[in-house]
């Protein structure tokens, strides 16, 4: 499977093509809407999110709510064009656009290495596609991607364990306690008494000009055995779900299972015991390494953690350099969030979503869904006798 996605933050929508999905797969619109509606939530958000009411428009392979195994093109209204049309509009002239034309790069952002790379003068041009409104875009590919998982008996979830000096305390859950216990949580904290003070922190922060970045923990159950690779490096399944996280704007860092902390550990307090039941075949005593060893899943849950860094526009603004005066100045804003650590762990669970429906259908190649979820069934049981 593969997908592009295309559209400005300020354009009239984006657009998001999925390509490779089998047919008679299922198509609920709403569950596609849902993944839209969580990312739109989450404390520290700014007011662009109370203009937008995400949902997609199905423009092809869709017939009587099922895929046809055509490409399957979505699009999300952007409600702020309205906004935006006279300098955003394909054929704006220039006079309207050079009144809000941006000379002033803003630190942290693509600002000033988009328009130097790209040769423009107004840093808009690269904003409009730099701007996380793509991850929207990004999320529907991935709630396309848990339908198939779904009929393969694969979940997923995902919470906030950090955010700014907070860490929250660890919290055992079976999954759909989780799942429930993040989305009844304004910062998708487990931890009530950290969630407060999450918040807490995020209003002063928010008072100070300043903004925040965290940790996200994303989750996945249910995952057969040997989804990706050893043989090559770019089909390492691991490698790709890093990507994919270390892709999501301001994302800067990413480890599985216990992660960094494996420098600190002796190799007999990392690596996960090998075990066997009749009930559940192979399986692992811990599981420290977070699902992978060899680049493939060992069927324990894919344990994933993205780190954020903090939203770099801030009220308080930093120093950068007018590209047209030279001159030092303090960047000014118009809006911004403050934190977006709650709302990006939601894009981080449908990224790896996406990811690890292509490594089910590379293993198990299939035109209609029934075709895939036989394989899958099929499969499991094997493995058991294995
Ligand atoms: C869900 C989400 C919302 C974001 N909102 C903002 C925002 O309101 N203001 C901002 O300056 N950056 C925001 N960012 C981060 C910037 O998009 C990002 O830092 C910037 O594009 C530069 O990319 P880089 O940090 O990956 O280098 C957001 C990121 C995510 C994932
Ligand atoms: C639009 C979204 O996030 C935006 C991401 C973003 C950025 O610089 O990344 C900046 C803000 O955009 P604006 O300048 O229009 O307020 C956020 O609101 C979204 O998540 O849908």
């Amino acid at each position: 499977m593969r997908y592009l996605t295309a559209g400005e933050s300020h354009g009239p929508q984006l657009t998001v093509i999925v390509e490779g999905l089998p047919s008679q797969l299922s198509f609920a619109k709403e569950k596609i809407d849902w993944q839209l509606k969580r990312r739109q939530k989450g404390y520290g958000r700014g007011r662009r999110m109370q203009i937008e009411s995400d949902q997609v428009e199905i423009l092809s392979g869709v017939r009587f709510g099922k895929t046809t195994g055509a490409p399957v093109t979505l699009v999300i209204e952007n409600k702020d064009w309205t906004h935006w049309q006279k300098i955003m509009d394909p054929y704006s002239s220039p006079e309207e656009a050079e009144k809000r034309r941006i000379p002033r790069p803003r630190p942290g952002h693509a600002d000033l290495n988009g328009a130097i790379k790209y040769g423009h003068h107004d840093m808009r041009d690269v904003l409009e596609r730099s701007s996380a409104r793509e991850t929207a875009a990004r999320v529907a590919a991935g709630a396309v991607a848990r339908l198939i998982l779904e009929e393969c008996g694969i979940q997923l979830a995902s919470h906030v364990v950090r955010i700014g000096e907070i860490e929250a305390e660890r919290v055992e859950l079976p999954l759909a306690d989780l799942i429930q216990q993040a989305e009844d949580s304004p910062v998708r904290c487990l931890d009530k008494e950290a969630a407060k003070r999450m918040m807490e922190l995020i209003d002063q922060a928010k008072k100070e000009g300043d903004s925040l970045g965290g940790i996200v923990e994303v989750i996945v159950e249910g995952v057969p055995i040997g989804l990706g690779s050893h043989v090559h490096w770019d089909r390492k399944l691991d490698a790709r779900i890093a990507q994919a996280v270390v892709s999501i704007n301001a994302f800067k860092g990413v480890e599985f299972g216990i992660g960094f902390e494996a420098a600190k550990r002796k190799g007999s307090k990392v690596h996960d015991e090998i075990m066997w039941s009749k009930e559940r075949g192979f399986y692992r005593a811990t599981n420290r390494l977070g699902g992978f060893e060899g680049g493939m899943t060992t069927g324990e849950a894919i344990v994933v953690r993205g780190v954020m860094k903090p939203i770099p526009t801030l009220y308080k603004p930093l120093n950068s350099v007018d590209i047209d005066t030279k001159e030092t100045f303090a960047a000014s804003i118009e809006r911004s969030d403050s934190c977006a650590v709650p709302a990006a762990s939601v894009v981080a669970e449908n990224v790896v979503a996406w990811e690890v429906a292509c490594a089910l259908l590379e293993k198990f190649p299939a035109d209609t869904a029934d075709e895939l979820v036989e394989q899958v069934k099929q499969y499991r049981e094997r493995t058991l006798r294995f």
